[in-house]
This record gives structure tokens, sequence and C-alpha cells, in this order.
């Protein structure tokens, strides 16, 4: 097992700080593109892609004890509690060696925010924001075919809401700090990846962050 480069607290798990980690979160409405173009970040930049929603789906199949209760918000088109989303980021984070981390999906509204501050003491590098609208979201989703039990139009209606009604003012309060890279993602998957690729472009390279493997 690699040796870590960082503080350990008193129970043995590892602490992070601006100095040590660098976190970009992604976000968007359901179906804008963020798991598309996560994994061309990954390639290109070198960044670990944690998707929330995707841990949460692995919480449902492992059967934990928050599985059934998980499965339901889902179901429901409701964000899970932020306890249990940040506790899960905050492990993924921990097993990586790789301390460059895009966070997928997450924070979706005020509380996932000031919990994950609170938590991990991480202000994001910037907010990627793939914008969209509703009626190209509602008809990507519909077509995504992946089996979810959220990608049918009712829950859709749902989490559309959520995400103006909870995630929207979550990118308003990183744009009023400057944070906040909007990229048109109405266009085709390469056009939107060529703008991706000009913000990431322009991040210093972070030589106190530690190797990428
Ligand atoms: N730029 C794009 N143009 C057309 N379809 C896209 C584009 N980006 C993603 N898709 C498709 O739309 C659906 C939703 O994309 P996905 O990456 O899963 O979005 P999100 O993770 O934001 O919900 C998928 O079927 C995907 O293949
Ligand atoms: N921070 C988060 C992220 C996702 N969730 C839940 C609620 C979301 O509707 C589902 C699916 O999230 P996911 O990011 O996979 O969905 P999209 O890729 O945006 O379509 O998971 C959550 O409760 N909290
Ligand atoms: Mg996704």
């Amino acid at each position: 097992m690699a040796t870590s480069k960082f503080p350990t607290q008193k129970d043995g798990s590892e602490t992070f700080s601006q100095e040590t980690a660098v976190v970009v979160f992604v976000l968007g409405g359901p179906g804008s593109g963020k798991g598309t173009q996560c994994p061309k970040i990954v390639e290109h930049f070198g960044f670990t892609h944690l998707c929330a929603g995707d841990l949460l789906q692995a919480e449902i199949e492992s059967e934990s004890e928050n599985g059934t209760m998980i499965q339901n918000f889902k179901k429901e088109g409701k964000i899970v509690p932020s306890a249990i989303t940040v506790k899960l980021l905050q492990q993924a984070m921990q097993l990586s060696d790789n301390k460059r981390f895009i966070i997928d999906g997450f924070p979706r509204n005020e509380e996932n925010r000031t919990a994950f501050e609170n938590i991990m003491k991480i202000e994001p590098e910037f907010v990627l924001f793939f914008d969209c609208p509703e009626e190209e979201l509602t008809k990507r989703i519909l077509n995504r075919n992946q089996g979810r039990v959220d990608d049918n139009i009712e829950t859709i209606r749902k989490r559309l809401k959520v995400y103006f009604e909870s995630t929207l003012p979550v990118i308003n309060y990183y744009n009023s700090k400057g944070k906040v890279q909007k990229i048109d993602a109405q266009r085709s998957i390469d056009e939107v990846f060529e703008d991706v690729k000009s913000v990431f472009s322009k991040l210093k390279p972070v030589a106190r962050v530690g190797s990428m493997n």
C-alpha cells in the first residue's frame, strides 16, 4: 500500500486541506453530460473522478443499512442527506493516492455544500458548470438507456425541479465568488470537450499536490 503523505487524525483517517488536495466540482442538470465528459478529463488531465450518484448507487447495491433509504430518495429524485454523501466522498478521497479530484454531481444543494466545507475544509479550485436547456436534458435522459430507476418521465420532472430549486443556487453562490466556468453543453460531445479542455489547460500545475500515481 502506498505510504501516505498526508496528516493523520487521531482516528487514523487522513485529513485533507487546501494544501493537500485539488477539488473541481462538476455541476449541471441531469443529462447535461457530466458523466460523459468526466472520463475525458481523467484521461487528459490525470484527475480522479468521483461521481456522487455512483457512490450512492454502490451503497444501494452493497445492501448497506442505508441502501433502501437511498434507493427511495433516488426514485423520488430527491437529494440524499449530506452526512451520507459526504462520508462516501471522504472515504473515496482517503483511499485515492491521487489527490486531484473532479467531483461530479455534488454539491447538489446548500446542505451538501456546507457539509463538505465543514467536514473536508476544502474549497473547490473552480466549478465546471454544464449549462443545457431543460428540453435537451429531458430528451437525453429519456434516451440514456442505462436501466436507471430514475430515468423515467415522472422522476425526471422531479429531478429537474430539484435541480432548478436547489442546485442552481449553489452554482449562483460559486458564481458570486468568481469560481464558475460555464460551458455551453448543448453542443456535440466533442465540441463540449474542446471548451472543457481549454478550461483545464489554464489550471496552474499544482506542485504542492501529491503525485498522480
Ligand atoms: N453533448 C452531448 N450531446 C448529445 N448527447 C449527449 C451529450 N453529452 C452526453 N450525452 C448523452 O446524454 C445522456 C446523459 O449524459 P450523462 O453524461 O449521463 O449526463 P449527466 O451525468 O450529466 O446526467 C447520455 O446518454 C449521453 O450519452
Ligand atoms: N450529491 C448527490 C448526488 C446524487 N444524488 C442522488 C439524487 C440524484 O437524482 C441521483 C443520481 O445522481 P447522478 O449524479 O448519478 O445523476 P445525473 O448523472 O445528474 O443524472 O443520486 C444525491 O442525492 N446527492
Ligand atoms: Mg451522471
